[in-house]
């Protein structure tokens, strides 16, 4: 599994018809601190177009932080990030890499989207428009063909319906379908899943796993899951990374990760999960 014989560098190499091969996110050697607690320590790892990859691990052991660095909510204190081989976190300036500015990081992050925990739907929005407004204003997308698009994925999510509702008047489930959906409305090339089931009461849970399995086995996007939903992870993943205290402690194909984990840690995790 691993790319060279550096244990902690992590890239994801399964067959996948869909996936042309090349590297769609990188981190190299990214640390991450608060304070003086070293969350992210020195991390390396890959993931290449159309892979889908879920991170697992115990609490408090950087998964989630990983995603936020992707959305540029976080900034990284050592080490680069590239998304489909440009900086995230960088940028090149006079043959120098510097940290990237603020228009640099918008473009760059436009490849990514992501699914909250908390559906943060603009509550005064109706659904159509919440998924509208960032093609509208950020891509410069005709108001005609971001509606299209719009109610084209709300039929994906089973929600064509609903497209005058306010998300007040739906479901948990079905404000984090419309979330999905808005975030998919950016054509983004990698799609981060960051628990987007834990909010949810549990009758509502199984709908939005369809709706994400059904996207993973129907598309070609790259996906980036953090997720305690083993079941799912097993069903989508190409990957299965391992996280304890920042670093990746093993990984590989669900059926190995899931069946056969080498480290302890590991198995510890997985018997207190599964
Ligand atoms: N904004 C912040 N300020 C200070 N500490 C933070 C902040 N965000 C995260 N942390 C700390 O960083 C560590 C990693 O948090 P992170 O949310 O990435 O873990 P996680 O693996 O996603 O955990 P969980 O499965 O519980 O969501 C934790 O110790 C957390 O308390």
């Amino acid at each position: 599994m691993s790319a060279d014989s550096n244990p902690g560098n992590h890239t994801t190499e399964h067959t996948n018809p869909t996936a042309d091969g090349r590297e769609l996110i990188r981190f190299d050697k990214v640390t991450k601190r608060f304070g003086d607690n070293t969350v992210l320590d020195n991390l390396d790892f890959t993931v290449a177009a159309g892979k889908h990859v879920t991170l697992i691990g115990p609490s408090g052991s950087g998964k989630t932080t990983i995603l936020r660095l992707l959305m540029t909510l976080l900034k990284v204190d050592e080490g680069t990030i590239r998304v489909d081989g440009d900086y995230l976190t960088h940028e090149e300036k006079g043959g120098k890499l510097v940290p990237a500015g603020e228009r640099h990081t918008r473009e760059v992050r436009k490849k990514i989207g992501m699914v909250f925990q908390q559906f943060n739907l603009f509550p005064n929005m109706k659904v159509l428009r919440n998924i509208m407004e960032a093609p509208v204003h950020v891509l410069g997308l005709g108001k005609d063909e971001a509606e299209q698009r719009a109610r084209e994925l709300l039929d994906l999510v089973g929600l064509g319906d609903r497209c005058d509702a306010y998300p007040t008047q739906l479901s948990g489930g079905q404000q984090q379908r419309v979330a999905i959906a808005r975030a998919l409305a950016m054509r983004p090339q990698v799609l981060l899943l960051d628990e987007v089931t834990s909010a949810l009461d549990p009758e509502l849970v199984a709908g939005v796993l369809d709706v994400l399995r059904d996207i993973a086995h129907t598309t070609d996007i790259t996906m980036l899951c953090v997720t305690h939903e083993m079941n799912f992870a097993r069903d989508i993943s190409d990957d299965v990374l391992m996280f304890d205290a920042g670093r990746v402690i093993e990984s590989g194909s669900p059926d190995k990760i899931f069946s056969d984990p080498e480290h302890e840690r590991t198995r510890e995790f997985l018997s207190a999960v599964l």
